[in-house]
């Protein structure tokens, strides 16, 4: 479980400013664990403002939404820029399918960090191919805590860390869901690959 670093200490209010990243495949529980600490954050009155890339569509236009459907607000931008004008005065700064933006968002993540605000992103850290997603590794480096979840392999039930992709298109970006990926274990990734 991972322990909040700012929750509670109001005497560190703009001071405590730092990056969190939740990365893993698909179906590991990365939305539930952003929506868990946003969740939390509100719970303690901070303020918090929600983001998700525009492309990301698939099952609300404004909510962020995990597979077990989970939901809170957010706001969909197309640029990472666009982050720096809208998160305003708020404290706590919460973005989904990070792996989405452009390679700004590292700039973005540090500038909003340096501004004292906690930002959590949660993205994949690999594509179909098993390649980084770009921009994860970058985000990966500069954060201060990281936090990797695992889905369970729908071939073998071991732990997965990898998204397989059911269908032929080689197309980086192909939005979906259980209709065209499923999460693997390594051995059953390249098993089929
Ligand atoms: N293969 C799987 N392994 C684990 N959870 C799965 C799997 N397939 C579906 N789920 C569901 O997905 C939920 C996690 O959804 P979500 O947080 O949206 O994941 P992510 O954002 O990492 O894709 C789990 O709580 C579970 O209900
Ligand atoms: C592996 C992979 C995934 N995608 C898409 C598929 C989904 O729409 C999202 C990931 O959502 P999740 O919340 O992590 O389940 O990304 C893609 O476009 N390209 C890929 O290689
Ligand atoms: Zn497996």
């Amino acid at each position: 479980m991972f322990i909040e670093p700012s929750i509670g200490q109001s005497s560190l209010k703009g001071k405590n400013g730092h990056v969190e990243v939740i990365c893993g495949s698909m179906f590991s529980g990365k939305t539930e664990e952003l929506i868990r600490r946003l969740n939390r954050a509100l719970i303690a009155r901070q303020k918090v403002e929600i983001f998700k890339p525009a492309v990301d569509k698939r099952y609300h236009d404004f909510d962020v939404v995990s597979h077990n459907e989970n939901t809170i607000r957010s706001t969909p931008v197309q640029f990472a820029n666009d982050i720096l004008l809208l998160a305003g005065n708020c404290e706590v700064v919460g973005i989904d399918e990070v792996q989405f933006f452009d390679n700004q968002i590292v700039n973005v993540a540090n500038i909003l960090a340096k501004s004292g605000k906690r930002v959590i992103m949660a993205g994949l850290d690999m594509d179909f191919e098993g390649h980084p997603f770009e921009p994860m590794p970058q985000l990966l480096a500069i954060a201060e805590y990281v936090t990797k979840v695992h889905a369970i392999c729908m071939k073998c039930g071991a732990l997965a860390s990898y998204s397989y992709r059911l269908s032929e298109g080689k197309d980086k970006v192909m939005l979906g869901e259980k209709d065209i990926y499923e999460a693997r274990c390594r051995r059953c990734f390249y098993e089929d690959k």
